[in-house]
């Protein structure tokens, strides 16, 4: 496995925007636009599923030379040794990894808050998350953040992830006031067609560029 770049475009997968058989072909279509880091998120609670998904996307990330985080599951990641997320209420960061090890990359959720972010940088955090930005159709009830924490969040020297209702349009004054990565859901995986799917994911990496 090659070093990882926490740079750039984070895709997020959706299980209710890529259900019937969307789930790998628009997931190739965002690695062929330029994905390197993608987050399988799925609130199903089917554990065969969950599992049997995972591991397909492991596989095609691997082909594309990126990196699968899971959401919320330390087991599945450790299982398919792959990368975690973490929100503040889906157990220990320190605990997650003693158990992946330290060339795993392990995120956490901070929300609009920097003091989060300074306990998730000594829990063992590889990248911190802030958002959501704007309004955005996954998550509307997550609280705002302001764009002048991401600036904030440099200084505490892990890579900063900017989330919640970014689209191409809205994206750039994230990416300047600090963004290391932008995570994506809807703007991404809304789209119709895995086409689409991969000149968006283009257009995002463009924007790093
Ligand atoms: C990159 C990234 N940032 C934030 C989140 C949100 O995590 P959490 O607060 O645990 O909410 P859920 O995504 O689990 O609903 C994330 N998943 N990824
Ligand atoms: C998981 C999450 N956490 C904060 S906002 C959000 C949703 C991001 O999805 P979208 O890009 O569709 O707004
Ligand atoms: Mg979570």
């Amino acid at each position: 496995m090659h070093a990882p770049s926490l740079h750039g475009l984070y895709a997020i997968t959706d299980s209710t925007l890529l259900d019937n058989g969307r789930l790998l072909p628009f997931c190739e279509a965002a690695l062929r636009g330029g994905v390197r880091i993608l987050q399988y998120r799925d609130k199903s609670g089917d554990a065969e599923k969950r599992l049997r998904e995972a591991g397909e996307l492991h596989s095609l990330c691997a082909k594309h030379g990126a990196r699968l985080i899971i959401n919320d599951d330390l087991p599945l990641a450790e299982r398919l040794g792959c990368d975690l997320h973490l929100g503040q209420e889906d157990g220990s960061l320190a605990e997650a990894r003693q158990r992946l090890g330290q060339q795993a990359i392990i995120g956490a959720t901070c929300h609009h808050q920097l003091q989060l972010a300074r306990q998730a940088v000594e829990q063992g955090a590889s990248y911190i998350a802030f958002g959501r930005f704007y309004a955005s159709q996954t998550k509307p009830g997550e609280v705002l953040a302001d764009t002048s924490l991401l600036q904030q969040a440099r200084e505490l020297g892990k890579p900063v992830v900017a989330i919640g209702g970014i689209t191409l349009d809205n994206a750039a004054p994230l990416i300047a006031a600090g963004a290391d990565m932008i995570a994506v859901i809807h703007a991404l995986f809304a789209a119709p067609s895995p086409a689409e799917v991969e000149r968006r994911a283009n257009a995002f990496t463009q924007l790093f560029s």
